[in-house]
């Protein structure tokens, strides 16, 4: 496949067709006979988190938690210039592993992922862009004012989330500035965590409950507060702060690079996005957006082929198990929630 452009080394790297994560081996043309030449096995790899991705150049985390933890800086075996590799991954390396000065590895293999967060650069745009791999959460960073709220961006990184098998936590922001009563009314019947911050008291100890253990990526429009709150859980972090510019209400885009942090003890990570701009949902499968919903989904089982489970969608069966109360009271409000997120998804941006 030589015609396609070589993949840049950014977080942001195009992905789409090159879903094999592992070594891409060549078809072997004689089908059944067992190839001969064995690709080495790597035997003496060793295994590391990425952390931080920077042009073609690797940061891993090897040994993690043990005596020998170590940053080795690595870059990709050539058989792997057409696999993507980000924050997150683990991979396989050899070579120079000893994270000295100036000291190089070599990625060999990228694991399987256990989730993978995407978005596309628009709706009509099927190719992903990885954000993070193998994330436990998604933390969505939202201000109750300046900047304004934008609902329907906050369903759009839901609909990530549900997409990549993450489980999403909302954190309000700013709630000294707005009573966030309105914003989260819509939110609580997805059933999704939500936690609200104001300056003067960080929700530090809940934050922390719900990060612990586990990989946390931070997603939020710039602005919203999101560096504050991750210099206040990972002191040291050294997160840049900005003041939301007073004429456009934009925050200045001061975190510019996907960083991977630990928490305070070793306690989980949090993975720190720059502002995201836009988020195409062009890649996502409405199916997966269900899958967010695990009551809803059983009960969809029951509706027609296709059925897009909107209001105007014939004989939808959770339309009818809203009516009959079979969803308990708060079936309508979750109804209605997967449904903003299922037009959300095949709606063209507009916030
Ligand atoms: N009033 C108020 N201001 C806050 C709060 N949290 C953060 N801020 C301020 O909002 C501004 C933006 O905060 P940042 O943490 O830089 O925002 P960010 O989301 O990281 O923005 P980017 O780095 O551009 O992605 C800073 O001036 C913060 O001091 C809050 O709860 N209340
Ligand atoms: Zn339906």
């Amino acid at each position: 496949m030589s015609w396609l452009p070589p993949v840049d080394d950014d977080d942001d790297e195009p992905w789409g067709q090159y879903d094999d994560s592992a070594v891409r081996e060549r078809p072997n043309p004689k089908a059944n006979r067992p190839r001969t030449k064995q690709r080495p096995a790597h035997e003496d790899a060793v295994v590391g988190r990425i952390i931080q991705v920077d042009r073609g150049r690797y940061l891993t985390l090897v040994d993690e938690g043990g005596d020998d933890e170590r940053e080795v800086l690595a870059t990709r075996a050539r058989e792997l210039r057409r696999v993507s590799i980000v924050t997150g991954d683990r991979v396989d390396v050899v070579g120079d592993v000893s994270g000295d000065e100036g000291s190089l590895g070599r990625i060999v293999r990228v694991h399987e992922r256990r989730t993978l967060l995407r978005r596309s650069a628009d709706d009509t745009d099927a190719v992903e862009r990885i954000i993070v791999a193998n994330a436990d959460q998604l933390m969505v960073v939202v201000a109750a004012a300046d900047p304004e709220p934008r609902p329907r961006l906050i369903d759009r990184y839901l609909v990530a989330a549900f997409d990549a098998g993450v489980t999403p936590l909302v954190v309000v922001t700013k709630t000294d500035l707005r009573d966030p009563a309105e914003l989260i009314a819509p939110l609580q019947a997805l059933g999704v965590e939500i936690v609200t911050s104001a300056a003067s008291d960080p929700p530090l100890e809940r934050l922390r409950d719900l990060l612990h253990g586990r990989t946390t990526v931070a997603v939020g429009h710039s602005g919203v507060g999101k560096s504050t709150l991750v210099n206040l859980l990972v002191p040291g972090a050294g997160r840049a702060t900005g003041v939301v510019n007073a004429v456009t209400g934009r925050g200045r885009h001061t975190s510019s690079s996907t960083v991977s942090l630990r928490l305070p003890g070793g306690d989980g990570w949090i993975i720190d996005t720059p502002g995201v701009r836009s988020f195409g949902l062009g890649h996502v499968n409405p199916d997966n957006i269900l899958t967010g919903f695990p009551d809803l989904a059983a009960i969809a089982e029951d509706c027609p082929r296709g059925c897009t489970h909107l209001p105007d969608s014939p004989d939808c069966a959770l339309v009818d198990a809203v009516e009959d109360a079979r969803l308990g009271d708060a079936g309508a409000a979750r109804l209605d929630s997967l449904q903003r997120l299922l037009t959300t998804l095949m709606r063209p941006k507009e916030y």
